[in-house]
């Protein structure tokens, strides 16, 4: 097999005395999506951050490319990129304005041709001139989305990249993750709370709880592990237990 992308050995984050991620280990393999799903506070988002280098852990290491996070923070970074929601952008600029910005930030060539072709890939020429401050939740997220597309990013972070999106929109984005996947070999690391996507998307999932890593493996075998009759399922035992 080939060597991950992406690799988390016992990371840990504490704040004061509350562990919000507990010594998780667990490895991207190039090409592949990978699913992190559990509750409310299971510690999604803070190792989404680590991942980012936006938080520092408290323990653990994280390499991504063979190189340590903390030592070659610059040279990844440069071949990552996030979504997320909760990201903010300057707000008086328009959509097309935000994505030139984050392509000088990049020192992307051939800009407009990379701006035109995402705008249409995620069909966003209706509010391509829309003042960012004027756009709905569903065009918001899908700015957010093509600001990290835009890169052409190795490895794809991705919290929560459908949660406000209408069905056929949502849809199209998740088309889209699968083609960049088998046409590029992204590999992209996700956060849902909508298992059927999960089980449609990932090729493996890691279920946090409180912070542990509970389980891990495709949806099917995690359905079969904790012997329910689907990812809902599971999700809802391990939820109630937390
Ligand atoms: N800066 C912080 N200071 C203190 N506690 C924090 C901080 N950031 C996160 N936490 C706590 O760590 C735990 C994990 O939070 P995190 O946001 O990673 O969860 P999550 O799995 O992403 O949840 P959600 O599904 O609600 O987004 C929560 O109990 C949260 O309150």
């Amino acid at each position: 097999m080939a060597s991950p992308v992406l690799e988390a050995r016992s990371l840990t984050k504490t704040f004061g005395d509350f562990t919000a991620v507990n010594g998780i280990s667990f490895a991207l393999q190039p090409g592949e999506i990978l699913g992190v799903l559990g509750p409310n506070g299971a510690g999604k988002t803070t190792t989404m951050h680590m991942l980012l280098g936006l938080i520092t852990p408290t323990s653990g290491t994280i390499s991504m490319f063979g190189m340590d996070l903390e030592t070659h923070r610059e040279a990844i970074l440069q071949q990552v990129n996030f979504s997320s929601t909760y990201m903010s952008m300057p707000q008086s600029l328009t959509v097309e304005e935000n994505l030139w910005v984050v392509a000088r930030l990049y020192g992307l060539p051939d800009v407009q041709r990379k701006i035109d072709d995402i705008v249409k890939k995620l069909e966003m020429g209706e509010f391509r001139h829309k003042v960012t401050r004027k756009l709905s939740s569903g065009q918001m997220t899908r700015l957010t989305l093509a600001k990290a597309f835009l890169t052409e990013p190795k490895i794809l972070f991705l919290d929560e990249p459908t949660a406000s999106l209408d069905p056929d929109i949502a849809h199209k984005i998740r088309a889209l993750l699968k083609d960049e996947q088998r046409t590029t070999g992204l590999s992209v690391l996700y956060t849902s709370h909508n298992m059927r996507e999960m089980e449609e998307m990932s090729d493996r999932i890691i279920f946090l709880q409180k912070g542990n890593l509970v389980a891990e493996g495709t949806a099917a075998q995690i359905v079969s592990r904790f012997g329910q009759a689907d990812l809902e399922d599971v999700f809802l035992k391990l939820a109630r237990e937390s």
